[in-house]
């Protein structure tokens, strides 16, 4: 049968508390709650293969380690496993330390409470945890017991558990507490609670000092997370003797808001929570105590539980559960501090980008777009943070560019490349890693070889002959405003050139020899920065370069030590893309022979040569000279100076 057109008459609405002056809304969480992990018992019970007494070892000792001081550690009288497991936490020296409270679930037949409080005899701490259901579901269907019966069979498991306990000279080694849970807590009627709790609390005797527990149970799940809310206040302002009382929670998830009913709840009034890494636990889990933890420490409240390494809890989680921790859990998933989309890569980039240029430390206010936790405060890097795939943007591909190669890549270039990028996923209907689009960069760019061009030998030099500022009589005239020469030998298809070209600087000198050869292009953009500290510095330099042949334009880069021969290495680079870009490329090159005196002493190829005797460029091209002017500027006190037998492909 399918789902039912209407469900009503299959299933009751929940019928919720009339609490009218319910204060809980208006309070906030504003410290952690006592943690109970039952990993060890609620968690345990509900696996397919439940842990063996080693698996159950290491995860304790795992649970202490984050700072669990109340740790539910077996159902003894279910199997030797878990009475045994608790003997060895017990007998063991140094495995429970003195501030931990060992505790241990039995239902209220007192043939198996004798064995629970068996297994701890000796212990330091222990709390001992009875349940008994007070639902009318419950009463009617599992016991077939009224209320007063239900009562009376608490009180008198309470009793018969505190003869064998507190009361009970030969146990004053251990200190005891003792926890009553009115299990389905929240689908029964709220005074029948407080009366069953009112007669429990008689039974145990609790003081201010040594509180007893009472743990309120969502045990299945049925309402809104403000109706549980309602329920716990409800029951912390009627119980008598609050100070004596400690109120704890038990949610499970069957609708998935038991993270929400737990802080609902503990804003309603309670001190503890019971629940489980990742959640695990009966159906769709307990309440997850990730979450809870780290939901309080983005509001930067510690919660005393220590997720600095959550790569190795949920290693120890998965391997003892089977479970995988989903992809998408809150906080320890995999995914979830990975970005896949260009909206939200572009946004964490520059959130990351405006922290580094604030200047802010590990421990200044956290504030990226997208990202509510610092990966690194749970131990994990920024490496996964963006992901690329055919969702992805120019900022996602930009950032992974600069954390591979150091490279921080004008707008421009970032949209060129992203292109690739994207024809690339699209290509494979798959993400890219870091190491394929570093590797496509670096292809696409010619970083590691220039295919077709090569900067085997250069000299510029400032060009007196062309300057237009005559120096001031007796004065020799400075080199600062002067033109640059460009002179060198360029391997083109594995064929020698001698070019020759004047410009501004450097790379408009190299620009116009290169029209000499048919290259004609005009660089439109440039930028540079600084890779590395120290003696390790290199320049990386970016050059955008327009075509006559496509709107697009094509980019260039260059990386060296030296600012010249990374820009010079950059306009090679772009002048690569030019020919590829051409609708068709004949060779226009003619070779020369090489020989072997200086560069300048040679003669260039007239036919590849613009420049006159006096060494002037027939028509000045520099549409693009305004912008590699500053460049120029920058570059000039590197100009001098011969490079022979230089191979400036290198990255
Ligand atoms: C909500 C929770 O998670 S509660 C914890 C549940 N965890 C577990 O059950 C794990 C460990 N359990 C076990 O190993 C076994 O169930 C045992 C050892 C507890 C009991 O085993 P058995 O004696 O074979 O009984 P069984 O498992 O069928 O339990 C059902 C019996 O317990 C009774 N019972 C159930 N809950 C309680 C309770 N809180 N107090 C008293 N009796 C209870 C049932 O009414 C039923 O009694 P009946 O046989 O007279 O009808
Ligand atoms: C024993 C109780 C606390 C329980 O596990 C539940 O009600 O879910």
């Amino acid at each position: 049968m399918p789902m039912l057109k209407d469900p009503s008459k299959k299933y009751k609405k929940f019928q919720p508390l009339d609490i009218p002056n319910r204060q809980w809304p208006s309070k906030t969480i504003d410290k952690p709650p006592r943690w109970l992990s039952t990993d060890l018992r609620d968690g345990n019970q509900s696996l397919v293969d439940p842990m063996d007494g080693e698996q159950k070892f290491q995860y304790f000792q795992m649970l202490v380690q984050l700072g669990y001081k109340e740790i539910e550690v077996s159902f003894p009288s279910a199997s030797d496993t878990d009475f045994y497991f608790t003997r060895r936490l017990v007998e063991t020296p140094g495995i429970v330390p003195d501030d931990v409270w060992l505790q241990v679930l039995s239902p209220c037949r007192p043939e198996l409470i004798l064995p629970t409080v068996k297994s701890l005899k000796g212990a330091k701490k222990a709390i001992l945890h009875l349940y008994l259901a007070t639902s009318p579901c419950f009463q009617k269907t599992v016991f077939n017991m009224n209320n007063g019966q239900s009562k009376a069979k608490a009180v008198e498991c309470t009793k018969y558990a505190r003869s064998l306990t507190k009361d009970d000279p030969s146990q004053a080694g251990t200190e005891w507490a003792f926890e009553f849970s009115p299990e389905t807590f929240s689908d029964s009627d709220p005074n029948f609670v407080l009366e069953v709790c009112e007669a429990v609390k008689e039974a145990w005797g609790p003081t201010e000092e040594n509180p007893i527990i009472f743990n309120l149970p969502a045990t299945v799940e049925m309402s809104t997370p403000n109706v549980y809310a309602d329920q716990v206040e409800f029951f912390c302002r009627n119980i008598s003797e609050r100070e004596k009382i400690c109120v704890s929670l038990h949610p499970h998830n069957d609708r998935g808001c038991a993270v929400a009913a737990a802080e609902l709840a503990q804003m309603a009034g309670a001190d503890r929570v019971e629940g489980t890494l990742f959640g695990n636990g009966e159906r769709t889990g307990n309440v997850d105590l990730v979450t809870l933890a780290l939901n309080l420490y983005t509001q930067g409240i510690h919660p005393n539980i220590d997720f600095s390494d959550i790569t190795s809890v949920i290693n120890v989680v998965e391997k003892s559960t089977k479970i995988p921790v989903h992809a998408r859990a809150p906080y320890g998933g995999q995914l979830v501090v990975c970005a896949f989309s260009g909206s939200h890569q572009d946004a964490i980039k520059k959130g990351f980008q405006r922290r580094k240029l604030e200047g802010a430390k590990d421990n200044d206010r956290w504030e990226i777009p997208y990202l509510p936790l610092d990966p690194q405060d749970i131990g994990r890097t920024y490496e996964a943070i963006i992901r690329v795939n055919s969702q992805s943007g120019k900022g996602g591909v930009a950032w992974i560019i600069q954390r591979t190669l150091d490279l921080d890549l004008p707008r421009g270039l970032q949209i060129a490349f992203s292109k690739i990028v994207q024809r690339q996923t699209d290509m494979l209907g798959r993400e890219l890693l870091p190491v394929e689009i570093e590797k496509l960069f670096v292809e696409a760019y010619h970083l590691k070889k220039n295919p077709r061009f090569n900067l085997l030998d250069y000299e510029i030099q400032a060009d007196r002959s062309s300057s237009p500022a005559p120096p001031e009589p007796g004065k020799t005239q400075s080199t600062r405003n002067l033109k640059r020469r460009f002179h060198g030998v360029v391997e083109i298809d594995g064929m020698e050139h001698q070019i020759s070209g004047i410009g501004n600087g450097a790379i408009s000198s190299l620009s116009n020899a290169l029209k000499t050869l048919g290259v004609d292009f005009d660089v439109v953009d440039y930028k540079e920065h600084a890779i590395g500290e120290g003696k390790n510095v290199k320049a990386a330099t970016f050059i955008e370069c327009s075509t006559p042949f496509s709107e697009d334009k094509v980019w260039g880069v260059g990386i060296h030590e030296d600012v010249v021969q990374a820009s010079l290495i950059a306009l090679l680079s772009a002048a690569s893309s030019f020919l590829s870009s051409r609708p068709s490329t004949p060779n226009p090159f003619r070779p020369i022979k090489r020989n072997s005196s200086d560069v300048p002493s040679r003669e260039l190829s007239p036919a590849s040569s613009p420049i006159d005797e006096k060494g002037e460029l027939p028509s000045e091209p520099d549409a693009h000279s305004h912008i590699v002017d500053h460049l120029e500027k920058a570059v000039n006190g590197f100009t001098n100076g011969m490079r022979n037998g230089i191979t400036v492909n290198g990255y």
